[in-house]
């Protein structure tokens, strides 16, 4: 049971703020269109209404009976006939859902009562604590609860209370289980860190923040409970150890009728059946809600609200202009990103991004650690997370546009037309099934190929990447191939969809410098043979020397300059690139202090109103400061800064060939070729 629930996906970093009426609704939208959930929903419902009203709708007592009626057939007086004793057996069945569902509501609330406390406690706490509680669970759970129930229940005296107690305490056990595992992974979270820091106490994390995003599969786990409980307290009122005579329980009308099995076998049915259906209909509540807080969840996490179109500004300029007439591949304008903070406040960082990726171009986008490179890019992919949000006036794939799109239809282009390569390969890859079946099943998912094809369309697949021995290497596990091996692999699952663009985000941090450089090779001979169109996220300016076409540099969210390599590396057009492009090691500097652009990126919440790199540019005047800086196109075709100076500045770069650059980067930096 604990672990169909904990297939229930915790909610995300979520902030209470964040969800708001919004989501509530969809929520509720979701709900109304979960067909199976609301029927099964209206079935349990009427048990218990039944079960409740059942003084109001019988008219016979249901613990004494008319001896004249005993065993006496359904008729229309006893619609289900009645017992030995003459008792209405259907005013039975309806006081005897009174018991069951208060049973269950009694060990569910002591398995909640018991079990999220103490998992949240045992789970934050971690540490020794956390080792020799699990150990006394484990104990407990390895025990039958049946033999638990009748242990106590021998000491404490026959009782629906003392045996439902039990069952409340074996069930507080895998409650707790299941919330110290979904504290042990929600600790992880960013959010708790930044919650830690901003001086969040243990209690206000743990219940205002962990709780409320760990309570979908609590909420599963208790539903399923209450189910087995049912059955629970029938099967102990069936021995003896529950309900006694003469109060009506499920389990007990069963265990009468089969003393009169004989006389009349029909007494088993109603309660067999009023069993039968409620644990179901249970159940099947159980599952429905898993199946819709997955489903919100998943949609959250993936965002389905992919990217929020919104209108173009009156004023939105157009930053692409007077740029080489070809016809983009993927073009981003006016794209913002934002995420909660600890506290609720939304902050933007990413902010009002125009990006243009040409058809058959590597277009790289650098910039130092946290100023937005990956957000951006993800964003484009709808690959934001919840609860970021994504919004701009307009994202293009090719001729068409994208923002607005829904989960699934994003979904399909990710598939389809753009194929995604991460930094870490190996994170990437399913450790426990071959590259070849994930390669296979990659292939299937998008084309309606057989297994066959599929295996022989990855052979080509891994040839062009360069895998040697590509026919035996398919059966090999993730583990048997090398960072640079296991990034080709990747690279072959992007192509299989044989996409239009590929987004490939940091492909070669991880790797050494011999085996970078054949992954940018293959990654440019991809550009030249198929026209495919890259977009490359790098904070190595040797890398975009070396591959790319344009560049555009990123600052604190924004696109602070754009245009084409050899141009913006020799003659940058905003102090911030300046000031990377001279931080590159090279040894044509008589030795001393590398350069470095002093002081450090500021955090989003603290970007100021004007230039966001006035603070550490040298060049910097109070006109910088005064007010948001645009990005505006300068007198070269296609090179876009964001620098009110750039007409007075004349800024150095390194070269005035992008080849040049390469050469002095690759000589500077060691490296056989890659710079
Ligand atoms: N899920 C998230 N929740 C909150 N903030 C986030 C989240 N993901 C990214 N950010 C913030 O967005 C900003 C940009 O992050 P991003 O990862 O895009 O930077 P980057 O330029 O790609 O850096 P790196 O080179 O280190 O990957 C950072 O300030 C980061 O903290």
């Amino acid at each position: 049971m604990s672990e169909s629930a904990s297939d229930v996906p915790r909610l995300p970093a979520a902030d209470v703020a964040a969800k708001g009426s919004v989501r509530s609704s969809r929520f509720l939208g979701r709900l109304l269109r979960q067909r199976s959930l609301l029927i099964w929903g209206t079935v349990v419902g009427i048990i218990a209404l039944s079960a409740v009203l059942a003084p109001l709708l019988s008219p016979f007592d249901p613990d004494t009976g008319v001896l004249a009626d005993s065993f006496a057939p359904p008729s229309t007086e006893h619609w289900l006939g009645a017992d030995r004793y003459g008792r209405d057996v259907l005013t039975r069945v309806l006081y005897g859902g009174q018991v069951a569902l208060l049973a269950a509501v009694q060990a569910v609330a002591i398995a909640l009562g018991i079990g999220v406390p103490a998992g949240l406690a045992i789970g934050y706490a971690g540490g020794w604590l956390d080792r020799i509680l699990m150990r006394l669970v484990d104990g407990v759970m390895s025990v039958p609860f049946l033999v638990l129930a009748i242990a106590v229940i021998a000491a404490l005296g026959p009782g629906l209370h003392n045996a439902m107690a039990v069952v409340g305490i074996v069930y507080a056990m895998s409650v707790l289980r299941l919330v110290r595992g979904e504290v042990l992974s929600a600790k992880e979270e960013l959010y708790v860190d930044g919650l830690k820091v901003s001086g969040a106490g243990g209690p206000r994390i743990l219940f205002r923040h962990i709780l409320n995003n760990i309570a979908p599969p609590i909420i599963v786990q208790a539903t399923l409970m209450f189910a087995t409980a049912i059955v629970a307290e029938a099967t102990l009122s069936y021995l003896g150890l529950g309900v006694t005579q003469p109060t009506a329980s499920w389990g007990s009308m069963l265990s009468e009728a089969q003393a009169t099995i004989r006389q009349n076998f029909f007494l088993a049915v109603p309660p067999g059946i009023a069993i039968f259906i409620t644990v179901l209909g249970i159940n099947q509540v159980g599952e429905g809600l898993r199946d819709l807080f997955s489903r919100e969840i998943t949609v959250g996490r993936l965002g389905l609200n992919v990217v929020r179109k919104t209108r173009p500004t009156a004023s939105e300029r157009e930053i692409f202009a007077g740029e080489p007439d070809q016809p983009s591949a993927l073009e981003v304008r006016d794209l913002s990103v934002s995420f909660p903070q600890a506290g609720g406040q939304r902050v933007q960082v990413v902010q009002n991004v125009d990006l243009r990726l040409r058809r058959g171009e590597l277009l790289c986008l650098v910039g130092e650690s946290g100023s937005g490179k990956s957000v951006t890019a993800m964003s484009m992919l709808g690959l934001v997370s919840h609860p970021g949000v994504v919004t701009a006036s307009s994202v293009r794939l090719g001729d068409e546009e994208i923002s607005g799109l829904d989960f699934k239809a994003m979904r399909s282009i990710r598939g389809n037309r753009i194929g995604v390569v991460f930094q870490d390969p190996l994170a990437s890859l399913n450790p426990t099934f071959t590259v070849g079946n994930q390669m296979c099943e990659a292939i299937m998912e998008h084309r309606d190929v057989p297994r066959r094809e599929a295996r022989r369309l990855t052979i080509d697949l891994f040839e062009r990447v360069g895998i040697p021995n590509p026919e035996q290497r398919l059966d090999d596990y993730p583990f048997q191939f090398s960072g640079g091996m296991a990034q080709r692999v990747m690279i072959a699952m992007a192509l299989s969809c044989d996409p239009e663009v590929l987004v490939a985000d940091e492909p070669t941090t991880a790797l050494d410098v011999t085996v970078q450089k054949q992954i940018l090779d293959l990654l440019v001979g991809l550009r030249d043979e198929r026209g495919l169109s890259i977009l490359l996220i790098t904070h190595d300016l040797g890398v975009v020397a070396e591959v790319g076409d344009t560049v555009a540099t990123m600052y604190a969210g924004q696109i602070v300059e754009s245009g084409p390599v050899a141009e913006v590396f020799a003659q940058p057009r905003h102090p911030y690139t300046q000031g990377l492009l001279d931080s590159i090691p090279r040894n044509v500097a008589p030795a001393g202090a590398l350069p470095s652009i002093r002081g450090t990126v500021p955090q989003p919440i603290d970007w100021p109103v004007g230039c966001r790199f006035a603070d550490r540019c040298d060049f910097a005047t109070d006109a910088c400061r005064r007010s948001p800086v645009p990005l505006a196109p300068t007198v070269d075709p296609g090179h876009s800064t964001r620098c009110v100076r750039v007409d007075e500045l004349r800024l150095a770069g390194i070269g005035d060939e992008q080849s040049q650059v390469a050469a002095v980067l690759s000589r500077a930096s060691g490296r056989d070729g890659v710079a």
